[in-house]
């Protein structure tokens, strides 16, 4: 099979069109994996603090290290894997999307968070549970900074030549609360050559918890696919290093 045009796979991964298509047509094999993904990300909010007895809890253990065992690879695995052949095969690069830590419905590790992509503002809306507990009661500023690449990230999809967060610029206001309803906006606001500026705010309620300027850097489409080739030879190292 040909390798996907680089050009083509960026284009489609900045189209809000390709967003909007996201819970369309999913395969089985999709919303099996965003079903595994739901149930285990409840399991892990719901472990957090848990009041079982101790006793109780080498049990657990015990099942999760045997459901883990089906599904154990050999070698560490990129996401990205199969994009190429799925966008080939007619546009199914959506399922990126769901592999993401942020927005992935089938990333446990995902909040996750829900984006729209308006005319000019991008919107996220999350609720971040306990597994986010950074101060007491309140999100980690790490993932404050995470929720904010991500919704920048797609923000600056609107300059049309999108690229890599070079710099994240964030100001704490007030805690940001957990189990709360949060919006997150983003907002592409020019281009100078390849930086694209971009700023965003997360708001509980009326209250400006948080306050972001992101600039991102334009690629050229060819490094996307060097990534994926960098990564593919750290593992075939890796692996020779272990034979
Ligand atoms: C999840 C997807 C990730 C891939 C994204 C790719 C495409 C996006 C397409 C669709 C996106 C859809 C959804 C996206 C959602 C989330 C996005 C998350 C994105 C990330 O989470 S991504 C991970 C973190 N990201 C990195 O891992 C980057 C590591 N880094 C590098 O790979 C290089 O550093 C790079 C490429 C950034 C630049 O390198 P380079 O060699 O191409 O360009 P160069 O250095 O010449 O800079 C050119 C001009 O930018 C100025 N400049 C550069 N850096 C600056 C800085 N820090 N502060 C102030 N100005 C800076 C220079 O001063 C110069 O300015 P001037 O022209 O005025 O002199």
């Amino acid at each position: 099979m040909s390798d996907p045009d680089p050009q083509q796979s960026m284009e489609a991964l900045a189209s809000p069109r390709v967003r909007a298509q996201l819970d369309e047509d999913l395969s089985p094999r999709r919303l099996a994996l965003r079903r595994i993904a739901a149930a285990n990300r409840l399991l892990i909010e719901d472990m957090v603090g848990t009041q079982v007895d101790p006793g109780d809890l080498d049990a657990v253990a015990d099942e999760l290290e045997a459901l883990g065992e089906r599904f154990r690879h050999d070698r560490p695995r990129s996401t990205y894997e199969g994009m190429a052949e799925a966008a080939m095969a007619g546009g199914a690069i959506e399922a990126f999307f769901d592999h993401s830590p942020l927005i992935g419905l089938a990333n446990p590790l995902a909040p996750p968070i829900r984006i729209e992509m308006g005319e000019e503002l991008v919107t996220g809306r999350v609720t971040f549970g306990a597994v986010y507990e950074g101060p007491p009661g309140c999100v980690h500023g790490g993932f404050v900074a995470a929720a904010f690449d991500e919704v920048l990230g797609t923000a600056q999809t609107y300059s049309g030549a999108p690229g890599m967060t070079a710099r994240l610029k964030v100001d704490y206001r007030s805690p940001t609360p957990l189990h709360v309803p949060l919006v997150i906006e983003g907002r592409f606001t020019r281009r100078e050559g390849r930086k694209i500026f971009t700023e965003g705010r997360i708001l509980d309620g009326d209250t400006v918890t948080a306050e972001a300027e992101g600039l991102f850097v334009t690629i050229d489409p060819t490094k996307f696919r060097e990534l994926a080739e960098g990564f593919d030879r750290r593992i075939a190292g890796d692996q020779a290093d272990d034979a």
